[in-house]
């Protein structure tokens, strides 16, 4: 029997942690979670994914602030605004939505954001601590941490002995997920674009996470039977079947194939994008615990 994560119910229960332990912090100490998002321009997509961010801080009992800002916005205005909630005791995370309209310096503007605020774990001082195994005083970026919980619940801590390839490269997934997968001691093959004979390197994975952008690519002759297999690509396709001009989201993996060969899969929709949101109020709630000298939950 192959297990379809759940990650709606996943993310649901770390959203219950996220709730008792802002709770928790509040009564202990007096202090509010606090979290400012900040978005430029009018992307839909980017307003549908912070428009559910907002939700979901209010949901856990944060105090919420959104700053929308016109895609026209020059660098030195977006600095200072960044400049302002570093300096406010009453926000905790800080996260700029990517990516930024032109001409804007995105690594400029995600650099400048306190490594203590960077709930999205892309300051080099975090993802330094996360090279160096320092999860203690780190942040990490939400959708590998949200990744990793998959992992934990179908693997548990350890890894040894476990084969695990992570198909692409990026600062915001795949180093940072290759790097959590090293930490709990699995062999780790960072794979890519140029990588020769992609198929038979992912054969030999007992976790293989697909974060690529292409649709559907990982099809069943790549996976080893058995095999864990984390989904992370969020693509729109056609979808002529369900009348004209319609679209539906499909992942990195071809998931009915996938389905029949490996032993746990996550689904697109419903698998680690949930998890995504999930993780940004965790790290949030974890920031606010440290600026508050007390101990943070363990996600
Ligand atoms: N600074 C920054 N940090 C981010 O983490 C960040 C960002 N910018 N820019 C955009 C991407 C995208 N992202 C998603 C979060 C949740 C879902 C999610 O919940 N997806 C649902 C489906 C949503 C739908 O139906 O469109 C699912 O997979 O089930 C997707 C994508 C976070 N991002």
């Amino acid at each position: 029997m192959t297990t379809v994560i759940d990650g709606k119910n996943v993310a649901a229960s770390v959203i219950q942690t996220v709730k008792s332990a802002t709770a928790a912090l509040e009564k202990s100490s007096g202090v509010t979670t606090g979290l400012a998002v900040v978005i430029v321009g009018d992307d839909p997509a980017s307003h549908a994914y912070v428009g559910s961010k907002g939700r979901m801080a209010k949901e856990c009992g944060f105090k919420s602030v959104q700053h929308t800002l016109p895609a026209e916005t020059k660098q030195e205005d977006l600095a200072a605004l960044v400049a302002t909630l570093n300096a406010d005791p009453s926000i905790h995370g800080i996260l700029v939505q990517l990516p930024l309209p032109k001409p804007l310096d995105s690594e400029a503007i995600i650099q400048s954001i306190l490594p203590e605020k960077d709930v999205d774990g892309l300051s080099v001082v975090n993802a330094g601590k996360l090279a160096t195994g320092d999860l203690k005083t780190g942040l990490v970026s939400c959708t590998p941490a949200g990744a990793m919980v998959f992992v934990r619940r179908t693997h548990g801590e350890d890894l040894s002995g476990l084969n695990a390839v992570v198909i692409g490269r990026s600062n915001l997934f795949g180093k940072p997920m290759a790097q959590l997968l090293l930490n709990a001691n699995a062999t780790v093959t960072i794979a890519h674009s140029r990588t020769k004979n992609l198929a038979e390197v992912c054969r030999n994975a007992d976790i293989l996470v697909a974060a690529v952008g292409r649709p559907e690519m990982v099809r069943a002759d790549w996976v080893k039977p058995g095999a864990t297999v984390i989904d992370v690509g969020i693509n729109r396709v056609a979808a002529p079947e369900r009348g004209e001009g319609r679209t539906r989201l499909v992942g990195d993996v071809a998931f009915e194939e996938v389905s029949a060969v490996a032993s746990t899969i996550t689904p697109v929709p419903g698998g680690v994008g949930p998890m995504t949101i999930a993780m940004l109020m965790a790290n949030t709630v974890i920031a606010a615990h440290r600026a508050a000298g007390q101990t943070p939950p363990q996600f």
